[in-house]
């Protein structure tokens, strides 16, 4: 079957429609999914997709009325959905999270470390705290999460799947998001340790990267950076962006039997588009223009 008519448009093809699977149907019957930052955005979209195959899903983060709404949405697909209001960065209310899950369902077999925190900020511009601020949910709230999953499952002689949402920028540094690029660039570090610390006791540990996905639930701060950005499917090799779905896809593969072989790797979503490089670039536009702001003042 051709991808497209040879008349078609140019670029990557479309993806099938929302609700289509490569995954033979029941692929998660069974299993338990915890999806750090399941209420919104990638995350729900992620979900969506274990949720497809039958999983039951366990969905963490901070604010409880939308962790409530996606419950229901994604309680609609058919598992059992449970919603763990939780901040990442307090090692005390992940365990909790994890007692929540293993009450409700039993350990987690998965864990989707989706969950981050991220605004574009000029770095000389960066207060401690903001720093602190984007560290701690990216990075350090998901060492929390995967330590406690690890823990649970080695002691109970479990196997498991471990999926750390990273971004393109880990490899290549992020102008003007220099707190959240640091913070996935140990992201990415974290997953190649732990496949081999764990490999030995039948947990896989992998990373997953999107590219440019927007979708309703971005924040206003990442929102007002990429409208400044026009014709963004004009900007990207594949000539159009990516939809949430094409991460879920990928996310519910790495988790599958189809992918047990594979432990300690990135796998980057983003149609090419971070290894788009020239020797001549666009001219140069310093953080503090792109972001509309004035020349630095103490
Ligand atoms: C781009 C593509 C790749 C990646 C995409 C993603 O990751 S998308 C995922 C994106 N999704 C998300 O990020 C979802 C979650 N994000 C959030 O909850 C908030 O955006 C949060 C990260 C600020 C955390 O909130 P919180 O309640 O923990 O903290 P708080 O409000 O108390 O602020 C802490 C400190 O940060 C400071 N500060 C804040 N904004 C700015 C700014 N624009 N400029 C400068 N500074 C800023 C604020 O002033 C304070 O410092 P201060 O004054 O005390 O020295
Ligand atoms: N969308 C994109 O194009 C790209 C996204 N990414 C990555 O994809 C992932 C999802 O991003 P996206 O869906 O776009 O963003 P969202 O802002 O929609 O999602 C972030 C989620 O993290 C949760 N969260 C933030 N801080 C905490 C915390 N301290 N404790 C618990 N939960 C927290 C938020 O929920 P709550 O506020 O309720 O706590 C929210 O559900 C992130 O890891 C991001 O870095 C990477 C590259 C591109």
């Amino acid at each position: 079957m051709p991808r497209r008519a040879v008349d078609g448009p140019p670029g990557l093809p479309s993806p099938p429609p929302p609700g289509a699977s490569a995954l033979p149907p029941g692929t998660f019957a069974g299993t338990v999914v915890l999806v750090t930052g399941g209420g919104t955005g990638l995350g729900k979209a992620v979900a969506a997709e274990f949720a497809r195959l039958g999983a039951d899903l366990v969905i963490a983060s901070r604010k409880e009325d939308r962790l409530a709404a996606a419950r229901d949405e994604l309680a609609a697909l058919g598992g059992r959905v449970t919603a763990a209001a939780c901040d990442i960065r307090d090692p005390l209310r992940v365990a909790e999270v994890f007692d929540a899950a293993e009450e409700a369902h039993g350990l987690p077999d998965v864990l989707v470390n989706n969950a981050a925190a991220n605004f574009p900020v000029p770095s000389e511009d960066m207060s401690p705290n903001a720093w602190r601020s984007v560290v701690d949910a990216t990075l350090n709230g998901t060492f929390y999460m995967t330590r406690e999953f690890g823990r649970r499952h080695l002691a109970a002689r479990t196997p498991g799947s471990v999926i750390n949402v990273g971004a393109s920028y880990a490899w290549t540094g992020g102008p003007g998001f220099a707190h959240s690029a640091a913070a996935k660039a140990g992201v990415k570090s974290l997953v190649e340790s732990l496949a081999v610390e764990w490999g030995p006791y039948g947990i896989q540990v992998n990373g997953l990267v999107p590219g440019l996905m927007p979708h309703d639930d971005m924040t206003e701060d990442i929102r007002g950076n990429l409208d400044r950005a026009h014709d963004k499917d004009a900007r990207q090799p594949a000539l159009r962006v990516g939809r949430p779905r094409e991460l879920g896809w990928a996310a519910t593969f790495l988790a599958s039997p189809y992918a047990r072989f594979i432990t300690g790797h990135t796998l980057v979503v983003d149609g090419a588009n971070w290894q788009r490089r020239a020797l001549v670039s666009p001219p140069v536009v310093t953080v503090r223009e792109q972001l509309g702001r004035g020349p630095f003042a103490e």
